[in-house]
């Protein structure tokens, strides 16, 4: 299956992808970061997954969700007539559940399932047994029971069935897991848990105060941001999924389970511009949890529960998806230094107090110490945003971020009363800014640079307008967006940087795709210049890159015409909802965000 063949289903504490085969080929449970029981996507079947279709085996004829939720339905055309699987997770209650209802729309179909448990990344083959006609597979800590009243047989490994529906009937299947010590929880009723999870997202989505054009991208994009969240600490993932490759084929596979402050940070923007306030009160609570403590620990990265320590492993019983190994689970990158987290944790912080959060003494208390940091740490070199995993060095991004770390400490002070050494700040504010167009600017070609004295660009230089580094009319901004449009662009789209089989700019072999963040970055940056039309243009090719139901990997690689990377992204869903913003909005102004 190509990653835009899947479609998510969540709970906001995990989540599932179903193929458009009906296959549900990953889900980890209790947690995103839990073992996956089924990890087909990252090998093969015999690696844990659960069919569900009409026999003979096809793509759905066609697929979305029901209305503005997060319950999707895939339906079959077949000879004999057609067939709807509805797919859910429940807003959980205590145990986790995945709710497939099977409904004959017309004539009569032939169904099958067939249901491989596999525990621990797809390892552990669990012992399966029947306990008052419900099957239950157990493995170690893990135990799922399988609730239907189509009744599946065991052989080669597996548990099968084929059964007939018709139209008008219902038949659902409900998967519940529970630690293997308890004892079976409580029955779901399948059609109350449909309407309690449809009346759920409309609740949500009353809340949503999105208007003008692109709604319905902006909305789906909303619901995946929301899905990453984990709800019991207000953390959210960068996408549910590991190792799917931006390089197929290649070693460049990395677990994206986590909290990361740079995308938890851009996430929240998006949901607090969209007019949801509570969510960044959730984080903000998480955030103060997380990094409670000395400033000098802090991580750019934690566990959805503020957990510290991610060590990279490599899974070697996995093939990966399409042979691109090693499959990871863990990252090390939660040990770098990206200096540019201080930036949007400020930024956010001060985003959320404009839109209305009430105000934390802790929190500021917090801010402070971080900013004491930014003032004794500016000037280090760095592993930058795009966390390299070669020599550390002096980016230009970090440095623009640690400008606005103060930039946002001097607006808290001045707009909300806040209290510290403004005058301080000010001054370090304008040091830093005089460094970086000192040392950061190309003054032969015009442009900054990704790094200070290198000839490279980095597509992370657009957010100097969109932070309100500098005007977007300012001539360095002007060079600048020309040699990323000039230098960086691959069939139409941005790359981060000039990664390519024969160069080294970040310490990996192979190469990668267009990174979608900084494509709709450039949508932002054009429309503050005026080119609406361009900006249009490109916006407009973003969302053709869409799957069949609105979800964006990391990149897109032209070579193959494929969305490569993990799935579904935040960070490519966030920048989406600021460039439709961006072309309703009017002037030249940076957005507030
Ligand atoms: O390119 C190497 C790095 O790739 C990953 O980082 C990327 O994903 C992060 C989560 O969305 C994002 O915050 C970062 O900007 C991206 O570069 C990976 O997580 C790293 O371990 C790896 O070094």
């Amino acid at each position: 299956m190509r990653i835009e063949d899947y479609a998510l289903i969540g709970d906001m504490q995990s989540a599932a992808l179903v193929a458009r085969d009906g296959s549900i080929d990953w889900l980890c449970l209790p947690r995103f970061d839990s073992p996956a029981c089924f990890a087909a996507l990252l090998g093969s079947e015999r690696n844990g997954h659960w069919w569900l279709g009409p026999v003979g085996r096809r793509p759905a004829t066609r697929r979305r969700y029901r209305g503005e939720s997060l319950v999707l339905e895939s339906e079959w055309d077949t000879p004999t007539g057609t067939v709807r699987v509805i797919d859910f997770m429940p807003p959980r209650d205590r145990n986790p559940d995945v709710v497939r209802i099977v409904e004959g729309v017309s004539g009569s179909v032939e169904m099958s399932t067939q249901l491989r448990v596999r525990f621990d990344y797809g390892r552990i083959v669990p012992w399966v047994r029947r306990s008052d006609g419900h099957l239950q597979a157990i493995g170690g800590p893990d135990s799922v029971w399988l609730h239907s009243p189509v009744t599946l047989k065991g052989g080669d490994y597996a548990h099968r069935a084929t059964f007939t529906v018709n139209e008008g009937e219902r038949l659902p299947f409900v998967f519940t897991w529970h630690p293997s010590h308890e004892p079976m929880p409580p029955q779901l009723e399948p059609g109350e848990q449909l309407r309690d999870t449809e009346a759920f997202w409309a609740e949500w989505m009353s809340k949503c105060a999105h208007t003008g054009p692109y709604r319905e991208a902006v909305v789906r994009s909303l619901i995946t941001l929301k899905a990453l969240t984990y709800a019991p600490t207000g953390g959210m993932v960068a996408a549910p999924t590991t190792s799917l490759p931006e390089d197929l084929g290649g070693v460049r596979n990395w677990d994206y389970r986590y909290c990361w402050l740079r995308d938890a940070t851009m996430t929240l923007d998006a949901l607090i511009s969209s007019g949801y306030l509570e969510e960044a009160a959730d984080w903000r609570a998480w955030l103060l949890r997380a990094i409670a403590g000395r400033p000098q620990d802090l991580q750019i990265m934690y566990g959805v529960g503020g957990e510290r320590r991610l060590p990279e492993l490599l899974l070697d019983w996995l093939d990966g998806y399409e042979e691109s190994r090693p499959v990871r689970i863990g990252n090390e990158a939660a040990k770098q230094l990206q200096l540019d987290v201080y930036g949007e944790v400020m930024n956010c912080l001060y985003v959320a107090s404009e839109r209305g959060l009430p105000p934390d003494d802790r929190a500021w208390t917090i801010q402070r110490e971080l900013l004491d940091y930014v003032k004794d740490h500016w000037d280090e070199p760095d592993e930058g945003l795009w966390e390299v995993r070669g020599p550390r060095r002096h980016f230009v991004h970090s440095k623009v971020m640690c400008w606005v770390a103060l930039d946002r400490a001097v607006k808290h002070v001045e707009r909300f009363g806040r209290t510290g050494p403004v005058e301080k700040w000010r001054e370090l504010r304008d040091t830093i800014h005089a460094e970086i167009c000192d040392k950061g600017f190309d003054t032969e070609r015009g442009t900054f640079t990704q790094s200070y004295g290198s000839s490279e660009l980095d597509s992370a230089l657009l957010m100097i307008p969109i932070v309100g580094f500098l005007p977007i009319d300012d001539p360095r901004v002007t060079g600048t967006v020309a040699a990323v449009e000039k230098e960086l662009m691959a069939d139409g789209f941005v790359l981060r940087y000039p990664v390519a089989e024969d160069n080294d700019v970040d310490g990996l072999p192979g190469a990668e795709g267009a990174f979608l963040a900084c494509s709709f970055w450039l949508v932002e940056v054009m429309a503050m210049q005026g080119r609406r039309d361009e900006a249009k243009d490109l916006f407009e090719r973003l969302l053709g890159l869409r799957n069949d139901v609105g979800l964006l990997a990391e990149e897109y690689d032209p070579r193959f015409r494929r969305l490569v990377g993990n799935f579904p992204q935040a960070f490519s869903h966030v920048p989406l909802i600021h460039a439709a913003r961006a072309l309703t909005a009017d002037g030249a102004e940076p957005m507030p965000r």
